[in-house]
C-alpha cells in the first residue's frame, strides 16, 4: 500500500489532535486552516515528536500502531522548518553530509539530485553566513532531501522570506512535485502559495480535518468555512496554445475554453496553472457586447453561498470540466435571478499564470 494513513490521536489539557487522513504517496499536499488549528501538532505527530495514539502507516510501513512506536530517527523523513538552522562552522557540503552519516550508504543517491533539484552546486564551498536567506531555506530543504526520505514534512518553510526571496525559492519548490517521487505535506498559510505548489489540501479546525482532497476541487468547495477573503478564486490546469506577439498576450486551453493572458515568455505546449480570483469574476446573461473584457466564457451555475460580507455572494460555476467561482453582490445576483442550472457568462477580468 503506497501513500499516507493516519488515524491519529492526541489529547492535551487545551487541545485535541483527532484525525484521520488518507493521502497521496507523491505530490505536495497543503495543511491549511486557522492559526492553532493544529497543523504543526499533526507533522510533528507524523515525525514521532509527539507521541499521539492511533496508526501510522507510510507507503506500507508501519510507523506506529498499537504495539509499535518507531522513534523519529527511525523514521525515514525530512523535516524543513521556517528557519534552516545550519551549522555555523560547517560548509554548505558539510552541512548536507552532516545527517547522512546516520542513514545506510545505500540510501545516500540522493545527495546530487538535491543539490542539483534546488539549484546550490555553486554554494556548496561556502559558509552559511555568507548566504542569502533564500539560499539558505534551499540549502536546508536539499538537506531534507538528501537523506532520501520517505516523506518530506515541511512547515512554513518561506515564512521567514520576504517576497522577492519567496519569488526565487518557489521554482524550486514546483520542481518538487514534478520530480520527486514522495509526498511532501506543506504547512503555509499563504493561499498563493497554496494556488502554486500544491496538489492535494487537507483543510484543519480545532485539530480535526474539516476537508481533504485535490486542490481545485476543494477551494472552490462553497460549503467549507475557508474564509480567504479577497482570495477566493479557482485554480485551472491550463497549457499554452498561442501567442500572440503584436499584443504580447498568451493564449492558454483548458477544459472550458481559452483564457488571454499577459505573455510571459512561456512556449506553445507548456502546461501550468492559472488563478482566477472570484473578485475578478463578474456574470451576465446575454453574451457581453463589446467590452474591454478580453475572458467572457460560457458557463453553468453550480451552486451559490453566503460570502463572509453580507451584502456578496459567491457564486460555483462550472465552464467545461472545471470550476470557477464569481463574486457578485446579493443585489446583482438577485437582479439576475441567479440560481443553480442558469446558463450565464462568466467575463473574468484578471488572469494570474502561476509561473
Ligand atoms: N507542547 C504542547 N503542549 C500543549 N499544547 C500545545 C503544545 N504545542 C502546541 N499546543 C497547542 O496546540 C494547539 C495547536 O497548535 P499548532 O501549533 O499545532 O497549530 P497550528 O495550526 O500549526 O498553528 P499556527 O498556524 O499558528 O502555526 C494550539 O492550541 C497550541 O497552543
Amino acid at each position: 500500500m503506497t501513500g499516507i494513513q493516519a488515524r491519529l490521536k492526541l489529547d492535551w489539557p487545551n487541545f485535541q489532535l483527532d484525525v484521520d487522513l488518507d493521502l497521496p504517496s507523491h505530490g505536495i499536499t497543503a495543511l491549511f486552516g486557522t492559526s492553532g488549528s493544529g497543523k504543526t501538532t499533526l507533522l510533528r505527530c507524523i515525525a514521532g515528536l509527539e507521541r499521539a495514539t492511533g496508526q501510522l502507516i507510510v507507503n506500507g510501513e508501519v510507523w506506529q500502531d498499537d504495539h509499535h512506536f518507531l522513534a523519529t530517527h527511525k523514521r525515514a523523513l525530512g523535516y524543513v522548518f521556517q528557519e534552516a538552522s545550519l551549522f555555523a562552522h560547517l560548509s554548505v557540503l558539510g552541512n548536507l553530509r552532516y545527517g547522512l552519516k546516520r542513514i545506510p550508504a545505500k540510501q545516500q543517491v540522493n545527495l546530487e539530485q538535491a543539490i542539483e533539484l534546488l539549484g546550490i552546486a555553486h554554494l556548496l564551498e561556502r559558509k552559511p553566513e555568507r548566504l542569502s536567506g533564500g539560499e539558505r531555506s534551499r540549502v536546508g530543504i536539499a538537506r531534507a532531501l538528501a537523506l532520501s526520505p520517505d516523506i518530506l514534512l515541511m512547515d512554513e518553510p518561506l515564512a521567514a522570506l520576504d517576497v522577492k526571496r519567496k519569488q526565487e525559492i518557489l521554482p524550486y519548490l514546483e520542481r518538487l512535485h514534478e520530480e520527486l517521487r514522495i509526498p511532501v505535506l506543506y504547512i503555509s498559510h499563504s493561499p498563493d502559495e497554496v494556488a502554486r505548489l500544491a496538489d492535494h489540501l487537507v483543510v484543519m479546525e480545532n485539530g480535526r480535518v474539516l476537508a481533504t482532497g485535490p486542490l481545485a476541487e476543494t477551494l472552490t468547495r462553497l460549503d467549507l468555512p475557508i474564509h480567504l477573503g479577497e482570495d477566493a478564486g479557482a485554480i485551472l490546469d491550463v497549457c499554452v496554445a498561442e501567442l500572440d506577439a503584436e499584443w504580447h498576450l498568451a493564449r492558454v486551453a483548458f477544459s472550458g475554453g481559452s483564457l488571454w493572458a499577459r505573455d510571459q515568455g512561456l512556449p506553445p505546449g507548456r502546461k501550468l496553472r492559472v488563478r482566477v480570483l472570484a473578485r475578478d469574476v463578474s456574470l451576465a446573461i446575454e453574451p457581453p457586447g463589446q467590452s474591454s473584457i478580453q475572458n467572457i466564457l460560457p458557463g453553468c451555475v453550480d451552486a451559490l453561498a453566503d460570502d463572509e460580507h453580507p451584502g456578496l455572494v459567491l457564486v460555483r460555476v462550472k465552464v467545461g470540466g472545471d470550476i470557477i467561482l464569481a463574486r457578485l453582490t446579493k443585489k446583482s445576483a438577485a437582479m439576475l435571478n441567479i440560481r443553480p442550472g442558469l446558463l450565464v457568462w462568466a467575463q473574468i477580468k484578471s488572469v494570474a499564470l502561476m509561473e
